[in-house]
């Protein structure tokens, strides 16, 4: 069984410059030690990034940038062939690959930092209790001196490429409502102050523990808001590789945020990423392999719903290096017990998103557009139920409304539900889904299911590596991890 060390030094700090090395070592399942993740050094100088920025001034100053970066239009035409639609870097080239250092990190902030270094968090807003404690610093609450609004502020240490990076992006990705908008970046000589809206419902992960695994119908509604800003972050060129519901955090609405974006990295289209980054029991076989694409987050993404319904994680183990090893090798079975109360296309999407070979693994787009994640919504499942009452109600029992459809519209819901069918000769002999969903009589319950699958185009895998549980262990974070902290990200 391989070794896994992982490391974090963080050395050579100086007044200007600081250096950060991550390194982990994983021990291949060979027995021969190798090498599969990063090892990084970058050189940030701290001496050029100003003060505090609002995002008002910040979109003042990207709009300055798209004025410049229009007049020379064909530059902005071989940024977009890239596939990144990311935020120009103001004062830089936008020839420049995303993600390609210091460049990125002080791009945008730099320049607007620059521009209000003077002003100071406390001038603006009255720092409270601390709500929340991670790897880079703490969380407060704040108040704002000018309306009494209340936020987050998250202060960061600086020095760190990551500190920085995560401020990048969280700019970059703020406003969509998935993302936990930012509200203004103050700078001092030690410290990020990032000031975002206030998620006052907690975290995922809390809720989790407390309520156990959840109906296919909370799961799904929380799987399609995940999937849709994990969509937005792919798109706009950012992998998150920390998705699990620890980040997750609620609103009071109940309506989720994602959060943490500090291990987040731009990606661009077809680029592939290296260094082991993520937590260990989200992490997808790929990060441990050495390269790996934005499809880590699907992955994580597939753990988190497979937790959410069945309230145990599919990997674990009682060291870092069982749960890798689980993660590489172990074949998921999701049958018998606990999954005989899930459904089918819950299953299969579950399976489609543990796929191991990341090119059959589903996209974002893919996941959003699956059956399940399609029907399994409150608002289709009222519908569906009013049709079924409402058949049931009707005179002489026989189904009035089966009458009263066209036999062309019958036949389309035939073709409609055959659609569904994920061939077993498509998929592993480990997960094969029955062919054909078991289409309800209620001919009224197809309609409906008839009308969300006209939507649906899935692209079937010509096979899926897919695992099997082992032994589930008691664990107590992220539903059931435990003491090593197999959902602290490393
Ligand atoms: N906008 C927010 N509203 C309310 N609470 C928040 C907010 N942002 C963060 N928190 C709280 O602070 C905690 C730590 O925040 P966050 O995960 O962003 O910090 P971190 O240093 O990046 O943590 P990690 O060590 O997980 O990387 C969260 O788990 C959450 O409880």
């Amino acid at each position: 069984m391989g070794e896994v060390v992982l490391r974090r030094k963080r050395k050579g700090s100086e007044e200007e410059h600081e250096t950060v090395e991550v390194e982990a070592d994983v021990a291949s399942s060979s027995g021969r030690p190798e090498i599969v993740a990063c090892s990084r050094k970058t050189r940030v100088s701290l001496s050029d990034i100003g003060s505090c920025l609002s995002l008002k001034a910040c979109r003042r100053q990207r709009k300055k940038c798209k004025e410049q970066v229009e007049e020379s239009g064909s530059e902005v035409a071989s940024f977009k062939k890239r596939g990144v639609v990311t935020a120009p870097p103001c004062g830089s080239s936008l020839t420049e690959l995303p993600g390609r250092g210091i460049k990125r990190k002080i791009g945008c902030i730099d320049c607007l930092t620059r521009m209000g270094r003077k002003k100071k968090i406390v001038k603006d807003y009255v720092l409270g209790d601390e709500i929340g404690k991670g790897r880079f610093g703490s969380v407060k609450l704040c108040k704002s001196k000018v309306n009494g609004a209340e936020f987050a502020c998250k202060t960061l240490r600086k020095g760190e490429e990551t500190v920085h990076r995560e401020v990048e992006i969280m700019q970059h990705l703020s406003g969509h409502p998935g993302v936990v908008t930012l509200q203004a970046v103050y700078e001092d000589p030690e410290c990020f102050h990032l000031v975002m809206e206030l998620c006052s419902g907690g975290r995922l992960v809390d809720q989790m523990v407390k309520e156990g695994n959840c109906s296919e119908c909370r799961a799904a509604g929380i799987l399609k808001e995940l999937m849709s800003v994990i969509k937005y972050c792919h798109e706009m060129g950012v992998v998150h590789r920390d998705i699990k519901p620890e980040n997750i955090l609620l609103t009071t609405s109940g309506s989720m945020k994602l959060a943490d974006f500090g291990l987040a990295t731009r990606v661009s289209s077809g680029q592939k990423l290296s260094g082991v980054a993520g937590s260990p029991a989200y992490v997808a076989p790929e990060v441990l392999m050495g390269k790996y694409s934005e499809k880590v987050d699907i992955w994580s993404a597939g753990v988190l719903l497979h937790a959410l319904l069945v309230g145990f994680l599919p990997f674990q183990g009682d060291s870092l290096e069982a749960v890798f090893e689980a993660i590489k090798t172990v074949s998921l079975k999701l049958d018998g017990g606990v999954w005989d109360s899930i459904s089918k296309p819950a299953r299969d999407l579950i399976g489609r998103m543990l796929t191991r070979d990341e090119s059959l693994r589903l996209t974002a787009d893919e996941v959003l557009r699956h059956p399940w994640l399609l029907f399994h919504t409150e608002q289709i499942l009222k519908t569906t139920a009013s049709f079924k009452s409402k058949v049931k109600n009707c005179a002489g029992g026989r189904s009035c409304q089966l009458a009263s459809i066209p036999r062309v519209e019958k036949e389309r819901n035939k073709a409609a539900s055959a659609s569904l069918s994920y061939g077993s000769d498509r998929t592993s002999s480990r997960y094969s889904v029955t062919p054909g969903l078991e289409v309800q009589e209620d001919l009224s319950l197809v309609d409906a299911l008839a009308a969300a699958i006209s939507r649906v185009r899935i692209s079937a895998p010509k096979r899926s590596r897919l695992c099997a549980p082992s032994t589930p262990i008691q664990q107590d974070c992220s539903s059931n991890v435990k003491a090593i902290s197999l959902c602290t990200a490393f």
